[in-house]
């Protein structure tokens, strides 16, 4: 069963600064949750956390009803995938596959082949052997078939190229699919995982910026899309948060609601109206002087 999480007014102080401010908020069992916000606002410190690297001093965490700190059923069900795990420097890729099951109760071998091959991983080289990327991918890989309720990724892919990349998140999808579990993803490549994401958390300065669903932050705002003229007059008294020319053609972001009086004035328009992207959404909460 997928973990839930419960972290009450957490405080993480590296000696005297503040990385994390008094933090409070849950996560939902069987959700994929994008951890997003700017470099250096207390992502990694957060997911370290919650993977139990270090004790809690100040606050609780609470991951599938129990505090996760050297407790081992929730260890044992709790991956963290970071580039900079060297946990499996000098074994071959191979037999750090085939033993990969000691450690992880749900770990499906052939699984794990089948995406070594697809990321072309091979098979015969040490982990220190290999590229960048291919060792993201097998950070990926056994993340993946690990199928450990709670399953963690921070920045998991660096390295890997647009193609492994698309790879990666398409298998996300599937397994969430055929083993759901409770996936965190904290990344800074928000565009193009946004559709991941079924629920966002945004940290900005060690607290919760805001929590919403991917849907309901979506609503925030739309896309106006039609003849520069036209879509300029439109978006006069709006909120613009991102705009794009293409010879005569704009598109433009606006944060709040259009009222209705306002979609009227689109449709006569003839103007497009669509949805937000996530990216831009959260360039404009998190920019200095940014709302939330
Ligand atoms: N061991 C440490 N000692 C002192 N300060 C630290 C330590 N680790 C992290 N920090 C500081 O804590 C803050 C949060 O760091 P963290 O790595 O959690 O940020 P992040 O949001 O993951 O950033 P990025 O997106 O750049 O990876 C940063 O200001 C960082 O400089």
């Amino acid at each position: 069963m997928p973990y839930s999480i419960e972290v009450r007014n957490l405080t993480v102080h590296y000696k005297k600064f503040k990385a994390l401010e008094d933090i409070t908020f849950s996560l939902s069992p069987g959700k994929i949750h994008g951890i997003l916000g700017r470099n250096g606002v207390g992502k990694t410190t957060l997911l370290m956390y919650l993977a139990s690297f270090h004790k809690v001093k100040h606050g609780t965490i609470v991951i599938d009803g129990e505090d996760p700190f050297e407790n081992d059923r929730i260890l044992q069900g709790t991956s963290f995938i970071y580039d900079k795990d060297n946990t499996y420097d000098y074994d071959k890729i191979n037999k750090i596959i085939k033993n990969m099951i000691y450690f992880r109760p749900n770990f499906d071998e052939t699984y794990a082949r089948t995406l070594a091959e697809k990321f072309h991983i091979p098979m015969d080289k040490s982990a220190d052997q290999l590229s960048k990327g291919q060792y993201s991918a097998l950070l990926v890989t056994l993340g993946l078939a690990s199928r450990t309720p709670l399953t963690i990724f921070d920045e998991a892919y660096l390295g890997m190229d647009a193609p492994a990349r698309e790879l990666f998140y398409k298998e996300i999808l599937l397994e969430q699919e055929r083993h759901p579990r409770t996936i965190l993803f904290s990344t800074h490549l928000v565009s193009e995982m946004e559709y991941l994401f079924d629920e966002v958390l945004i940290i900005d300065n060690g607290k919760v910026l805001l929590q919403d669903t991917s849907e309901h932050l979506l609503e925030k705002g739309s896309s106006v899309t039609g003849p520069k003229e036209d879509v300029d007059s439109f978006t006069e008294t709006l909120e613009v948060i991102h705009e794009k020319t293409l010879g005569g053609t704009k598109s433009v972001m606006v944060y709040g609601e259009l009222t209705e009086q306002k979609q009227h004035e689109a449709a006569g328009l003839g103007l497009e109206i669509g949805t937000l992207s996530l990216n831009n959404l959260f360039i404009h909460l998190t920019k200095e002087g940014g709302k939330a």
